[in-house]
């Protein structure tokens, strides 16, 4: 068994049980996987301001699922908040469902769509797809401008709006596929992919089944170069639990 800590970057509960079950769907029998979140830090990332405080709780929650034993680890959250940080601290595979999403869909077809929440996580999102290499593969970026947060507030309006956003993204864009830009639509994916007739796209789900194959392959976080551990230093105040 290979232990997969699910890391929701963002504080709240809720989203962190719907990641987990999302992650539980699709991983194998030789996976167990723990999902968590920060003790400390932002209810919902939806910024470069709240993606800084939330790396912090990533990299002590990477430092205990080290610890009890992880083979891999996700960062859950679209921004793939301090994945190059975690991945100095981790010994396995480090992957944000961002990169894993982008990835998965540019394996299924030429051009992606992606739908998330606010306009300014669509402007993040266009800075990933540069970081990553993608940019020439997504057609284009889409929100819902519903807080990450309303995902989670037992309505369902943001499913639908994810919904209606996917049905126009594929009308509109030309797209073979749709990324889905929030930990928190982990489980919408499978319904809209039957329902629309093409890829939409999960980050978590496809995360998980990337670290599986990366720890089947036999390979860590490489620790020859800039992802090496972190030089050893003192870490004063609240960072000494980062020691
Ligand atoms: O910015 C977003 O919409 C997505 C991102 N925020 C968050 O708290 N979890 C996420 O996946």
């Amino acid at each position: 068994q290979h232990l997969i800590q699910v890391i929701n970057p963002n504080t709240s509960v809720a989203m962190t049980h719907t990641i987990g079950e999302a992650a539980r769907s699709v991983a194998a029998p030789t996976s167990r996987i723990v999902a968590v979140c920060p003790t400390q830090g932002v209810e919902s990332i939806e910024g470069h301001f709240d993606e800084a405080i939330a790396a912090v709780g990533v990299l002590e929650q990477i430092k205990l699922g080290k610890a009890q034993g992880a083979s891999g680890h996700v960062i859950a959250c679209f921004g793939d908040p301090g994945l190059l940080a975690a991945r100095e601290l981790a010994t396995g595979p480090v992957i944000g469902i961002a990169e894993a999403a982008m990835h998965t869909a540019t394996l299924l077809a030429t051009r992606f769509s992606i739908v998330t929440t606010l306009p300014r996580t669509v402007i993040i999102a266009r800075h990933l797809l540069r970081q990553y290499g993608f940019e020439h593969h997504c057609a284009a970026l889409h929100a819902i401008d519903l807080p990450v947060l309303a995902l989670e507030d037992g309505t369902g309006l943001a499913q639908q709006k994810v919904r209606e956003r996917c049905i126009q993204a594929m009308r509109e864009d030309n797209s073979g596929a749709i990324v889905l830009g929030c930990g928190g639509m982990a489980n919408l994916a499978q319904e809209l992919t039957a329902e629309l007739g093409i890829p939409v796209i999960d980050g978590v789900t496809a995360a998980v089944k990337m670290v599986e194959s990366l720890i089947a392959l036999g390979f860590g976080t490489s620790k020859h170069g800039d992802l090496a551990y972190p030089n050893k230093k003192p870490l004063s105040g609240c960072f000494d639990m980062l020691s």
